[in-house]
């Protein structure tokens, strides 16, 4: 499946940086048009123009990234000069300045706070929790029933993410009141997510506009801050209270109710679409193929139920890494240039907005040959290490990098290898997927039905 075709265009004049034209700008509106006929697209067909290369939107410029260098040099080398720019300045009323949001010494002080919930040795504890939770789930799927994947995988994100987070004592109804929440919160962050979209996109006026879309989201924002409060007021009140929002408030110096707050729910909508998404997409990579199926589900099978490593797991975690790159779900990050910078040959002028794409980066076939095919073992022939900096970054790179990574890697082991044990994955016939970009590239619907796998 493709979101973009191989066109290229063509390069006629520069800006005033002397950092290359997009073409195909019109008066006024610059390339809104042609970004919003087509996000990815568009910005996969910048590539061939130019390392750095300038559009425009409405009157402002933006620098899109392409070479793996400068994308490199702004978010490691230089990241000092870099602030994280439009996109969280305009979701920062919404989930706060949380760690994703935030900025500065702020961010440093949330991030060392925050950092001991995702320990390796942490993660691995969470993973047997994800590989009970994503077994009980995909246990109870019925053989032959048509089911949205999607929906699934979002609800599946939710259950994993939620325990983890939220301060419910062990056993007694915890189970219940999680699954409870986990069904609100998972149909309200989708509505956020998109929300945070188009408040980033539009200009300022046309976001505010009261349209029902707007009110969802508006609504849906409220509930999720509502629940992240009575978190905190909960989780203050009983000093037994564990999961990452516990770490936050015993963090030494402390952590205010508000910024306890904003960091749940950097976590939710940093944490749920992005690994809901992925795992679509693997689902109808599987479903696609049932040979690489098959191999996953051996290998699952061959393992202890409960350990979920790349070790342990080798060829599910290269197809992870496959996922990640053909289906990266993020088609725009970006950063704000603090001071006029030197990114490669060209200056980026102090305040400006630059851009990359991890879907285009990964598509480059001067780092993945026949970079449409999906194809699991090219990373057995080219590992990952031996890719130049900044070609591959499914999770950013720097000081801002996801700090969930290896959580999300435990996430996605466990439900990917919960469903290849128990069943065959088919597709809904008569149903071409196709990707979507809003706040990220997702599979329009995903309808599938399974069956059992014999026992084995
Ligand atoms: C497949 C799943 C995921 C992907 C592809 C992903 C991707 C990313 C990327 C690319 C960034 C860097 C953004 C930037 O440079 O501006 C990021 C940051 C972040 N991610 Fe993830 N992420 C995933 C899962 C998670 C999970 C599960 C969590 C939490 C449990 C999480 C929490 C965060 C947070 C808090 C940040 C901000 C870190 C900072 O700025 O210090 N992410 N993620």
């Amino acid at each position: 499946m493709s979101i973009g075709g191989r066109e290229r265009f063509r390069l006629n004049e520069t800006g005033a940086s002397g950092i290359p034209l997009a073409p195909g700008g019109a008066p006024v509106v610059g390339h809104l048009p042609g970004l919003a006929r087509g996000r990815a697209v568009f910005l996969q067909g910048l590539r061939g123009c130019g390392d750095v290369v300038e559009m425009r939107l409405g009157r402002r410029s933006f620098y899109v990234l392409n070479a793996p260098e400068a994308i490199h040099d702004v978010l490691v080398t230089q990241s000092g000069r870099f602030s994280k720019g439009m996109l969280f300045d305009r979701v920062r009323p919404y989930i706060g300045n949380g760690l994703a949001s935030s900025d500065g010494p702020f961010h440093l002080r949330q991030r060392r706070a925050l950092q001991p919930a995702f320990h390796r040795e942490r993660v691995a504890r969470y993973s047997e929790m994800f590989t009970e939770v994503a077994g009980a789930r995909v246990g109870g799927w019925q053989a032959k029933r048509r089911m949205d994947m999607s929906q699934e995988m979002r609800e599946l994100a939710v259950a994993m993410l939620m325990p983890t987070l939220f301060p419910f004592a062990e056993g007694s109804e915890t189970g219940r009141a999680i699954e409870d929440l986990g069904a609100r919160v998972s149909g309200d962050l989708g509505v956020l997510v998109r929300g945070v979209l188009r408040a980033t996109i539009l200009p300022p006026a046309l976001a505010v506009l009261p349209t029902p879309a707007r009110r969802r989201f508006l609504t849906s924002a409220a509930a999720l801050r509502r629940l992240a409060e009575s978190a905190v007021r909960q989780a203050r009140g009983n000093p037994e209270s564990h999961g990452v929002l516990a770490l936050m408030l015993a963090y030494e110096g402390g952590m205010s109710d508000e910024e306890a707050c904003d960091e749940l729910l950097t976590f939710l909508v940093a944490g749920v679409e992005t690994t809901a998404t992925t795992l679509s997409w693997a689902l109808h990579a599987l479903a696609r193929d049932p040979g690489m199926a098959d191999r996953m589900s051996e290998e699952a099978r061959a393992a202890e139920p409960g350990v979920v490593t790349p070790a342990v797991l080798p060829y599910t975690a290269r197809f992870v890494q496959e996922v990640l790159r053909l289906y990266q779900p993020l088609w725009f990050m970006g950063r704000r240039a603090l001071q006029t910078v030197r990114v490669g040959r060209y200056e980026i002028p102090r305040g400006a907005e630059v851009v990359y794409s991890a879907a285009t980066l990964h598509r480059d076939p001067a780092h993945f040959p026949d970079p449409l095919r999906f194809d699991p073992d090219r990373w057995l022939a080219r590992p990952e290490k031996s890719l130049p900096r900044g070609a591959y970054l499914p999770f950013g790179a720097g000081n801002r990098k996801c700090i969930g990574d290896g959580f999300a890697w435990a996430e996605m082991l466990a439900a990917l290898s919960a469903v290849t044990r128990r069943w065959h994955l088919h597709p809904a016939p008569g149903h071409r997927v196709r990707a979507v970009a809003d706040a990220q590239i997702h599979p329009d619907a995903l309808p599938m039905s399974v069956t059992p796998r014999a026992a084995g």
